[in-house]
């Protein structure tokens, strides 16, 4: 670790890849840029998070970059599926760190050609419906007219934290979902209609070279967007600062009451705080599932014996399980 905080490789040999869901200028680049020392390592961006488990697995790229979960909308389904690892492709795939960062969306687009009569809707009202009859109104009114906007592209993550906005303002439009917002712009980029707009970063405006219709259309201002820093094997130093946090997978055999709450209980007894828990269908048997749990612990700095002798009580109680990696916590409380 370099002394500004940043992970910095130690060795000047050969230039190790950091492979992270592109193209450039997404959330995820952004993410990586402020974790790795940019002059020691080649950035790789890939198309899909897929790619940058393949990378790390297949030893191309020494780290990889993937998004996790968001404060507003939740976890990040497509990487909770590759760590679940149903047909054990990343069998050497281990989280050795996290990374947060703030994510303000804009509205990316041509400026419709029609500006002098097409005057921005500021009112934000939407109308209310039997089911919304006191619809929330967004944070902020777009920058300049959305009337031409036929088609909106966006990472699906993105689409779910900024529903306030798109209800305002761009309620009916066509949503495509795309690989990520940087991919979005450049979509955008290449409609000739002017038609399209994506929904993604300024710097991704800046990058594609395309216009920032509206900004800050995120829900909430603390929109947070968690990211895992991916190693192949083990990484002995990580989580060896003041705090840190683990995450396992494991499967519980289903019929047996309270078999999960045992699962949890484990954790209870040895005093390992949980800092979230997800789950994934197991796609065995339907309705069963994978559960992820993460706790305050490392692994590998376990002084006190606690996650040892946790993980080791877990056998009685699971069917199968997994340590995916321990890390140093970064979230600032
Ligand atoms: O699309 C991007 O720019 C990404 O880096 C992906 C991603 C995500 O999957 O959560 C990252 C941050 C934002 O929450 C929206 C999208």
């Amino acid at each position: 670790m370099a002394s500004n905080g940043k992970i910095s490789n130690g060795d000047d040999a050969h230039t190790p890849v950091v492979s992270f869901l592109g193209p450039v200028s997404s959330y995820t680049h952004q993410a990586a840029l402020g974790c790795f020392e940019s002059d020691r390592y080649d950035y790789r961006p890939e198309v899909t998070i897929t790619d940058v488990f393949e990378a790390v697995q297949s030893g191309e790229s020494a780290l990889g970059v993937v998004p996790f979960e968001n404060s507003t909308n939740g976890a990040v389904i497509f990487t909770l599926e590759l760590l679940a690892d149903r047909h054990k492709r990343f069998p050497d795939i281990h989280v050795c760190g996290e990374a947060y960062l703030d994510v303000r969306h804009c509205v990316l687009g041509k400026k419709s050609r029609r500006q002098s009569t097409d005057s921005p809707d500021m009112s934000g009202a939407c109308t209310p419906t039997l089911s919304a009859p006191s619809p929330l109104k967004p944070r902020t009114s777009p920058l300049h007219s959305l009337k031409h906007v036929k088609r909106l592209y966006s990472h699906p993550q993105a689409f779910g934290q900024c529903e306030t906005f798109l209800q305002a303002y761009l309620k009916g439009v066509e949503r495509i979902d795309v690989s990520s917002t940087s991919r979005a712009a450049e979509m955008v980029k290449e409609d000739t209609t002017g038609t399209s707009a994506a929904i993604a970063s300024s710097l991704a405006a800046e990058v594609h070279d395309v216009d920032i219709l509206a900004k800050g259309i995120e829900d909430r201002e603390d929109n947070t967007t968690r990211f895992f820093i991916l190693k192949k094997g083990v990484d002995v130093d990580a989580g060896s600062g003041r705090k840190a946090k683990s995450l396992i997978s494991f499967t519980v055999d289903h019929s047996t009451p309270g078999a999960l709450a045992s699962v949890l209980h484990c954790f209870q007894i040895y005093g390992l705080n949980l800092t979230s828990i997800n789950s994934r269908p197991t796609k065995v048997v339907p309705f069963q599932y994978i559960f992820f749990l993460e706790f305050e612990g490392s692994k590998m700095h376990d002084d006190s014996g606690r996650v040892k002798r946790t993980l080791d009580a877990l056998g009685d109680y699971v069917q199968s399980w997994r340590w995916l990696g321990s890390w140093d916590d970064k979230l600032v409380r």
